[in-house]
């Protein structure tokens, strides 16, 4: 079988797996953070995002997302950005996941409360940071200890700069004394 077939086929099954949140009426497909062959068209001129470029006119892969401000949401120059980008800019935030629902692009990330109350906290400070950007989430708080935090630009139905910079200003809030502690895995027992 030949190069391309082989690498076609781990791409499909790697695309393939998906997973639908209990009780949710959407199916969502989680992207293969590490899909060894993306066949994603390359970034069109019209699908440009507003991410700075070197001087060679990339993309810069390293400028700082806590530095950046979101651009209101109503703004012309907003463009849902393709896989390709979303990915690039997803090693930039690494706890979040990107995934599809319903044929739309989303960040998510999932955190485990000590309590329900803990949980409404932990909403409180991702709302002050949102209401500061002019940029919001989807939040989720299910079994009265997880949050399930979803980032996606409505206005675009897709991904754009705005939700990354949320996503990194959230992951930088210090809510550590929210959290679960989480209990450390038993080593492995020597059979
Ligand atoms: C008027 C207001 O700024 C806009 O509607 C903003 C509010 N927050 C938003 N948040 C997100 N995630 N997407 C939007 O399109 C959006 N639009």
């Amino acid at each position: 079988m030949s190069e391309i077939m082989l690498c076609l086929i781990s791409w499909v099954s790697a695309q393939g797996r998906g997973i639908a949140l209990r009780g949710d009426a959407f199916r969502q497909r989680r992207i293969c953070k590490t899909t060894r062959l993306q066949f994603i068209a390359p970034m069109s001129a019209s699908q440009t995002t507003n991410a700075p470029r070197d001087h060679e006119g990339d993309v810069e892969r390293e400028f700082s997302l806590l530095k950046q401000k979101c651009v209101p949401c109503s703004s012309k120059e907003l463009r849902p950005m393709t896989e390709g980008v979303a990915k690039t800019l997803l090693s930039q935030i690494p706890e979040w996941e990107l995934l599809e629902i319903d044929g739309k692009l989303q960040l998510q990330r999932r955190w485990k409360l000590k309590n329900f109350m803990k949980g409404l906290e932990f909403f409180k400070n991702i709302a002050d940071v949102a209401e500061s950007e002019g940029h919001h989430p989807d939040l989720h708080l299910v079994g009265w200890n997880n949050v399930i935090v979803n980032i996606f630009t409505h206005s675009t139905g897709g991904l754009t700069e705005n939700d990354f910079i949320l996503a990194a200003k959230i992951s930088a809030l210090d809510c550590k004394e929210l959290m679960r502690k989480s209990i450390p895995k038993a080593p492995a027992v020597e059979s």
